[in-house]
């Protein structure tokens, strides 16, 4: 493909992402993984290319473009040499018209913008959550040596604070290799393991992760409980709590069950399990902020209503779960949003909702403290986004 051609196949996939962010339709991700299957023609360079368009469009553009063809032009008038892209040749975009519509550069979309300034996170803050996201695993310590690992991985750096923790080069392809496959090692965002550490999870507690998913937070707590003790895995998304246990036999975890809830019904299919766990975490659906690194155009598909049904999930979720921690056991409430409303914010509601209760102290080297619990941001921490606090019942 020539450059005219990549700068078409950007624009017409940058038309599919805007109307999916709009629509809440499929990831920019998935979007452009569908497109290159059904285009066996196009090379790894085109797709490199291609990829490296729509990504740095996405990146630079706050609010969701009217158009792919206004958000590769904003882009040219980043870099000129684009501009010669737009030549009207059979593959290639029309020529770009005086006066055509450009995307405005931008970081966030304007109300976000002053969502996060009210949480105390400025441009710098905002900046750095378009930046690339690094690679990051945590080695299996029930299967494999952190060091051994390290030494099959060229460039492997070690992170600061967590001994099972590695940073790889972003194209590391990881699940190709044999260690993988054989649970050796899970690829997890620094941010995330802190967070799973900090619940501070000790061998032979019962332990119930509310939102578990397909377990990254499960394995990482089953680790840190040297697989001794019991943990309910939960979650009302039936295809990804499917993946919980062929993970958890290949990270040779043992001590993991899955239930399925119905969502509205949680608390009578739990009923079984009140106040008797030492330690419940909530790793609540959120609007995902932190971890905008890694699906930018998250940005644009975000609103304030949608926003303000995630802090009443949240909420609710917490509440169900305080019902199930014993006296004198934890709760441990987990977003991977740097918002106040779902973070600090939702903390100290619940403390408010729950006399007695109390801010437990985090053991966490990195994070800033923020309303009863810790912070982690890409700029500060070098992690995805994420607030983390513990909670004590009396
Ligand atoms: C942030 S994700 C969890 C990620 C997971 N803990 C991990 O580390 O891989 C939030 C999860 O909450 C689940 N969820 C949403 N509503 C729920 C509910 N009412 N009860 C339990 N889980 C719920 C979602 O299906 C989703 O899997």
């Amino acid at each position: 493909m020539n450059p005219s051609a990549r700068l078409q196949a950007a624009i017409d996939l940058l038309d599919k992402i805007t109307a999916a962010a709009r629509d809440q339709g499929a990831s920019a991700d998935t979007i452009v993984a569908r497109w290159f299957a059904e285009r066996r023609y196009a090379g790894s360079k085109d797709r490199r290319a291609i990829r490296e368009l729509v990504y740095d469009a996405i990146r630079m553009l706050g609010e969701r473009p009217a158009s792919g063809r206004a958000a590769m032009l904003a882009l040219a008038q980043r870099r000129p040499e684009l501009a010669e892209g737009f030549d009207g040749s059979s593959y290639g975009p029309a020529p770009i018209a005086p006066d055509e519509p450009v995307a405005q550069a931008g970081l966030l979309p304007a109300w976000l913008a002053r969502a996060f300034e009210a949480s105390d996170l400025g441009e710098d803050e905002q900046a750095a959550l378009l930046a690339r996201a690094p690679l990051d695993i945590r080695v299996n310590p029930l299967k494999a040596d952190p060091d051994a690992i390290a030494a099959t991985l060229p460039g492997a750096m070690p992170l600061e604070w967590l001994p099972a923790g590695l940073r790889l080069a972003s194209d590391t392809p990881v699940e190709q290799l044999p260690a993988y496959k054989d649970g050796q090692f899970e690829v997890q965002d620094a941010g995330s393991q802190l967070v799973s550490l900090a619940a501070g999870a000790e061998p032979g507690q019962r332990v119930i992760d509310l939102c578990a998913g397909g377990g990254g937070k499960t394995l990482a707590l089953a680790a840190a409980m040297a697989n001794q003790g019991v943990i309910l895995a939960c979650d009302v998304d039936r295809p990804r709590l499917s993946r919980l246990m062929p993970r958890a036999e290949r990270a040779g975890v043992t001590i993991a069950g899955t239930r399925l809830l119905n969502p509205g019904r949680e608390p009578e299919m739990l009923a079984d399990q009140l106040d008797r766990a030492d330690l419940v975490l909530v790793d609540a659906p959120c609007s995902g902020t932190g971890t905008w690194r890694r699906n930018p155009e998250a940005r644009w598909r975000l609103t304030p209503e949608r926003l303000a049904r995630y802090v009443a999930t949240q909420a609710a979720l917490l509440d169900i779960a305080a019902g199930l921690v014993r006296p004198g056991g934890a709760l441990v409430h987990i977003v991977c949003s740097l918002l106040d409303a779902e973070g600090a914010g939702q903390a100290e509601a619940f403390l408010a909702r729950h006399p007695g209760w109390t801010a437990a102290p985090l053991a966490m080297g990195p994070g800033t403290p923020r309303g009863p619990g810790l912070r982690l941001t890409p700029l500060r921490d070098s992690t995805d986004g994420f607030f983390v606090a513990k909670m004590t019942r009396p």
